[in-house]
């Protein structure tokens, strides 16, 4: 099949590649709130109330007008009544009154000071006041917090328990959202043996596809598939097949990608995909191919597993990102000087799995392991993905260097 002329690409050419290519996929469905968790935003919301939703008692205590406590003369006031949490009163009350209110009630007018209970002195049904109080205090005016019409969030975010909260305290309790991405996974190689069967010598655990899987599922995608393919080319086919009679949306395989003579998810997509790269100037990672299987996207990762777990991070989890629509701040990037001088060959940018460091002013990152960058022991304690620039062969000390967060 045809190919962009662009087959060995630098990561920023291929996060540009992928951003430009990937689409949303298309449409909504609505979900209950308690469903929502983790899915995208398919739309805006607005309130469409004010929170608080009416003047509340921030205390148990008495109700009061503040004109009236400031005023001049006696500093007493007749208990016209008692208003628990979720009881409503539909009194009207004079100015000179006050009411005994408990945390949580509503607070009537014309009142707008709670005295709390403790600072009073009750004597035959009325109170007089010990402390020294402003208008306002412990009342929550109604929409102080939230008005009615305000944006609460927006199409592309995700939906966290935060969020879920919020939503929750205005009765919002329906929403639309993006389908969840449906992603065929497979990992390849006569080695590869799934957990919880024995290896014999030279054979191997499939450690990437369960890797990929959660970390898959960490994003909120339904992941399917999940099957060892042999090193076979029609085995390959078929196995591609399958993700485009189920109609996934994306398509992920490692393994089966460098230039041996068994490697045939290359010779698959050299000979059936349209091929967007082939290869990136990273390390570990350098065989990563993007390319299209009948429309549907597909990337290929190599087998080897630090390299599965900084393609994941580095690339992999933008591109699955952009295509479930999550569009608003899906993963934090930023820069922060190295701990420690560090030297490299030129010509690619290399990954390391690292750690976040404080002293009382800045804060630093740390590889978590010089011997293995990006091992499975080094993945497990880091907090970042660092990266040390392509063209550079010596990091000094202090170099603020491209950080991912985990
Ligand atoms: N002559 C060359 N050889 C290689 C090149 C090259 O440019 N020329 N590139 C090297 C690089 S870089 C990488 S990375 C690997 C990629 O190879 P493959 O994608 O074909 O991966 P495999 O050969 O299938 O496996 C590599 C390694 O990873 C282990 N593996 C594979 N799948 C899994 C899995 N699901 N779970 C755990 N471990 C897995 C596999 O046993 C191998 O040890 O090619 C280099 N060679
Ligand atoms: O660069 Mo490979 O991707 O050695 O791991």
């Amino acid at each position: 099949m045809n190919s962009s002329p662009l087959q060995f690409v630098s990561i920023d050419q291929a996060l540009d590649i992928i951003n430009k290519t990937i689409e949303e996929i298309d449409g909504f469905e609505t979900v209950s709130l308690e469903q929502s968790l983790n899915k995208i935003l398919a739309e805006d919301v607005y309130s469409s109330s004010d929170y608080p939703p009416f003047d509340v008692s921030l205390m148990d205590g008495y109700a009061l007008c503040a004109e009236a406590l400031f005023s001049e003369g006696e500093k007493e006031f007749a208990i016209a009544s008692e208003i628990y949490a979720g009881k409503a009163v539909s009194k009207t009350f004079d100015p000179n009154q006050c009411v005994k209110v408990a945390t949580g009630a509503a607070v009537p007018k014309p009142f707008d000071l709670v005295v709390i209970q403790e600072e009073v002195i009750l004597k035959d049904g009325r109170i007089k006041i010990k402390g020294k109080y402003n208008k306002g205090d412990n009342i929550k005016k109604a929409g102080e917090e939230i008005q009615r019409g305000q944006l609460l969030c927006c199409k592309g975010q995700k939906i966290d328990s935060r969020l879920i909260n919020l939503l929750a305290s205005l009765g919002i309790h329906q929403l639309k959202v993006k389908p969840t991405l449906r992603v065929h996974l497979f990992s390849t190689g006569e080695e590869i043996k799934p957990v919880g069967t024995t290896i014999s010598y030279g054979q191997i655990f499939d450690s990437n596809r369960i890797f990929l899987q959660n970390a898959l599922k960490e994003l909120g995608v339904c992941v399917e598939g999940g099957n060892i393919v042999q090193d076979d080319f029609d085995a390959v086919e078929n196995e591609m097949n399958k993700a485009k009679k189920s109609q996934a949306n994306l398509i992920i395989s490692t393994g089966g990608l460098s230039v041996g003579e068994k490697d045939y998810v290359a010779k698959f997509i050299d000979k059936k995909c349209w091929i967007y790269f082939k290869k990136i100037a990273i390390k570990p990672g350098r065989p990563f191919s993007f390319s299209s299987f009948e429309g549907i996207p597909f990337f290929s990762l190599p087998g080897n597993p630090p390299a599965v777990l900084v393609s994941f991070y580095a690339l992999l989890r933008e591109a699955v990102a952009k295509r479930m629509g999550w569009s608003i701040n899906p993963f934090i990037k930023f820069k922060a000087p190295i701990a420690i001088e560090m030297r490299k060959k030129a010509g690619r940018v290399e990954y390391y799995f690292g750690k976040e460091l404080y002293n009382q002013y800045q804060r630093f990152v740390e590889p978590v392991s010089l011997k293995d960058p990006a091992g499975f022991l080094s993945a497990l304690k880091a907090d970042v993905l660092l990266s040390l620039p392509s063209q550079s062969t010596f990091i000094p000390k202090d170099m603020p260097v491209d950080c991912i967060r985990l």
